[in-house]
């Protein structure tokens, strides 16, 4: 049989991003971006072999979007796409793995975003327009929450009155399920252990951050909650506020729910406290040079991060090692060296040149001689969710 490709999709309130994945090859055939969708600057970005190219789309929308993607996919796999996978960050309780799209699997991932108001709402719109561009493909969701469902009862548990729970589905779920298993199964393969026998700590850091405790390849406790709010400080996410926070604004400053929503969604994080920026290098930067906001937002990045971590390490039996990972995990030598400070009485150490060594896609250890390992993991949600396509489109 002829390797097959596969086309990844994942769609944001008004952005896509894409790869088209060939299962015998590790690089994409073609990835890119479509971004700034449903305004006159929308934009599609692509890249293919080593030539980038890219065409204005004015006023498209995601339909627009993936209808100009289409020759260009068809292109790139010489005719021949065998399926799409679609994020879906919201899977709730009804999914605990991928699943293929049909009426009845639509009705339930709809039936989930009120749960996940910033994100399903823009899978969905992807969905369906893939859908009617390409009805007679297989097409798969792959949750953020699916790998998640294995928590235990004591860790997904709020302390709020049972009713909720049971009646409005009021939990923790967790997110970036689909990095956290990619990321623990290659460092159980790079450490020559057994994935189904190890334990480890991951940091998943891009733009939302979250961390994660997987034993013997089952995700038993993680950072993020009922949305991808709680937990560790982020771009432009608060992470944990004391929940009276809400009530506080409102009472004194008037605020609306939607105000509060989109303070700790979009203008909270590295950008609300640095007062400068959600993007990491440019944070780094500034803080070379002395910029106050700068410095105290990676100093409060790295000790929540830190904190979350040690938490974490409560769900694990032994620790056979902390992964890094996303944009920041895998390219901030920085973070990690401050992270890891804080993490003295877990035993954690690093080697300071393997950690400068470990960056822009270089993986591999970086923990001192004699100390628990640590590894810098680069992630690849795009490969597993055409993995898990894949392993649907076999079934
Ligand atoms: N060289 C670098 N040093 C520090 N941070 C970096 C570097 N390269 C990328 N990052 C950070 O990674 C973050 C984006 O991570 P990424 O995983 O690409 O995001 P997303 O969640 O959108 O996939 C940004 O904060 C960016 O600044
Ligand atoms: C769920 C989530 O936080 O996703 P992202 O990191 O892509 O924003
Ligand atoms: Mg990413």
């Amino acid at each position: 049989m002829p390797a097959r490709n596969i086309l990844v999709i994942n769609c944001g309130s008004s952005s896509i991003k894409f790869a088209l994945v060939n299962e015998a090859h590790s690089q994409f055939t073609l990835s890119g971006l479509a971004e700034r969708l449903g305004s006159q600057d929308a934009v599609l970005h692509w890249q293919r072999g080593g030539e980038q190219d890219s065409l204005m789309l004015p006023s498209g929308d995601h339909r627009a979007a993936l209808a100009q993607l289409l020759p260009l996919v068809q292109g790139a796999a010489g005719g021949k796409l065998h399926g799409i996978g679609h994020r879906v960050v919201h899977g709730g309780e009804q999914f605990t793995a991928a699943c293929r799209i049909d009426a009845q699997s639509l009705q339930a991932i709809r039936a989930t975003a009120p749960l996940a108001p910033l994100h399903n709402p823009a899978n969905l719109q992807g969905i369906e327009a893939a859908l009617k561009l390409f009805p007679s493909l297989t097409q798969v969701a792959v949750f953020d929450t699916a790998f998640h469902q294995s928590l235990p009862e004591h860790a997904y548990r709020y302390a709020v009155p049972e009713p909720l729970y049971r009646e409005h589905g009021v939990r923790r779920y967790g997110f970036h399920g689909t990095s956290h298993r990619y990321v623990s199964h290659r460092a159980a393969e790079m450490s020559g252990l057994a994935s189904g026998d190890s334990s480890w700590l991951s940091a998943h850091l891009g733009n939302g951050c979250s961390t994660c405790a997987i034993v013997d390849g089952q995700s038993r406790d993680t950072s993020m909650g009922l949305t991808p709010l709680e937990g560790l400080v982020m771009g432009t996410r608060s992470g944990d506020v004391d929940p009276n926070l809400h009530g506080h604004l409102a009472r004194t400053l008037g605020w609306s729910l939607e105000r509060i929503d989109t303070l700790l969604n979009k203008e909270s994080g590295l950008l609300g406290l640095s007062g400068l920026s959600n993007d990491m290098r440019s944070l780094e930067q500034a803080r070379d040079q002395g910029h106050v906001g700068a410095t105290l937002a990676i100093e409060v990045f790295c000790y929540r991060l830190a904190k979350s971590l040690a938490g974490m390490s409560c769900a694990l039996p032994q620790l056979d090692g902390l992964i890094f990972t996303g944009g920041i995990g895998e390219n901030s030598p920085l973070v990690r060296s401050k992270t890891v400070a804080h993490l003295k009485l877990l035993g954690l150490a690093l080697d300071k040149e393997a950690n400068a060594r470990c960056i822009r896609g270089v993986a591999g250890s970086i923990h001192a001689h004699g100390h628990p390992r640590i590894l810098v993991v680069p992630t690849n949600e795009e490969r597993q969710i055409a993995l898990d396509t894949l392993a649907l489109l076999n079934a």
